[in-house]
């Protein structure tokens, strides 16, 4: 481990500070922590505080005991039949006493119940992990990024190559990404949480009068095909790197709309984008790359635009002045594993929109913004 508990020094010229608020200060004496404790009116607020912090404290241990019930497949088995501790302790592959504990976790972190019978049962939130699209697979791949984070001070200096960056080769430019096995593995993992993104920006976003739709960096399709379910008249055009596209024909093919999708295999760090959309998607695409690229690949989406035609960004987003966790806390974290990338606000994708030649710049408030945001321009 570094070691993370010397204290910096905090001075410097540079160094713009204010002494914290006297009221901080005296929030954080144990004196004060002890008399809230007991006081009628501020005793509340002191408890919930504390639950709040015990919650960051123990989220690490949370986010195992949720890794470890995905990894055993529990929430699938459970999602057919409920079943004894001694069953799932078979499955588990591990003494039925070490089972009961995981149980017991999972049942105070409000996945699982115990039935009277003493058969264990799905909650409606352990339900989603085996009922929601692509969640399971998501924190099956945050192995890579637990790794990386073992010594988070080193991380957040910036002094561990990350692992995270080798499960998604394009990062280091699309020559990296050619391997079809890596490909179909991150592809696999984004067509699978695709539903719920589709989802939310067809709530945020008209596509009326759009006549051709282009999802740059669009995998195998699946963003298209719940677009085009949506939009039976639409036409539209899939780019993405030649190692990726071949897997979408299957799925055009599947939903009947072969005839309405064009395929067109390349990278965006090499050549032009295709013309003829009058609206350009890009979803999930943007925090992946570093602002250079993205200023290159917004004047590319602009060259290729018509006057009046229309781009989406659809991706987590930050908080900007306001973080928020899933942006901040989430998002933030995982791109800066994937060296290259970076989770960015509402305000700063409308700022590089404009930079580009953008202009009418939307920025709807996100329904979920743990799935995604949206900022929408005109040409
Ligand atoms: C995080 S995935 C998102 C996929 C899809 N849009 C979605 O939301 O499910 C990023 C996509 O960008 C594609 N991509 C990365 N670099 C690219 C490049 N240089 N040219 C074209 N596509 C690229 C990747 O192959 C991948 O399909």
């Amino acid at each position: 481990m570094t070691d993370a508990a010397v204290t910096m020094p905090v001075s410097g010229p540079d160094l713009d500070r204010q002494s914290a608020s006297r009221f901080t200060r005296l929030v954080a004496s144990p004196a004060f922590q002890k008399w809230a404790a007991r006081f009628p009116l501020t005793r509340r607020l002191v408890r919930s505080e504390g639950h709040a912090m015990f919650d960051l404290v123990a989220g690490f241990c949370h986010s195992q005991v949720l890794y470890t019930l995905v990894a055993l497949d529990i929430p699938k088995l459970l999602l057919v039949h409920e079943l004894p501790l001694s069953t799932l302790a078979v499955q588990g592959r591990m003494p039925p006493d070490r089972m009961a504990v995981l149980l017991s976790a999972a049942g105070a972190l409000g996945l699982l119940k115990q039935r009277k019978s003493g058969l264990y049962a799905l909650t409606t939130r352990g339900a989603a992990l085996a009922g929601v699209p692509g969640l399971a697979g998501m924190i099956a791949h945050h192995d890579v990024l637990y790794r990386d984070l073992s010594d988070p001070v080193a991380f957040f200096r910036g002094e561990v190559d990350t692992e995270l960056a080798d499960f998604w080769p394009y990062v280091f430019g699309a020559g990296a990404a050619t391997n079809p096995d890596s490909a179909a593995k991150y592809s696999r993992l984004m067509a699978d949480s695709q539903l719920l993104v589709a989802d939310d920006t067809l709530a945020a976003v008209d596509f009326r009068g759009v006549t051709r739709l282009m999802d740059v960096g669009g995998g195998t399709g699946a963003f298209l095909a719940a677009v085009g379910a949506a939009y039976p008249k639409l036409a539209m055009t899939l780019f993405d790197l030649p190692a990726v596209v071949p897997a979408a024909q299957d799925r055009f093919g599947a939903a009947d709309m072969t005839n309405r999708v064009q395929i067109v295999p390349g990278s965006f760090r090499d050549q032009p984008l295709p013309q003829g959309a009058d609206m350009i998607s890009l979803v999930r695409v943007l925090y992946d790359h570093s602002d250079e690229t993205v200023a290159d690949l917004l004047a590319a989406a602009y060259a290729a635009l018509p006057t009046g035609g229309r781009i989406v960004i659809s991706e987590p987003m930050t908080g900007g002045a306001a973080p928020h966790r899933a942006g901040d806390a989430y998002f933030a974290i995982y791109c800066m594993a994937m060296r290259t990338g970076r989770a960015r606000s509402a305000d700063r994708i409308a700022a590089l929109l404009q930079q580009a030649g953008f202009s009418s710049l939307r920025l709807p408030k996100a329904a979920r913004p743990f799935i995604t945001s949206v900022v929408e321009g005109v040409r």
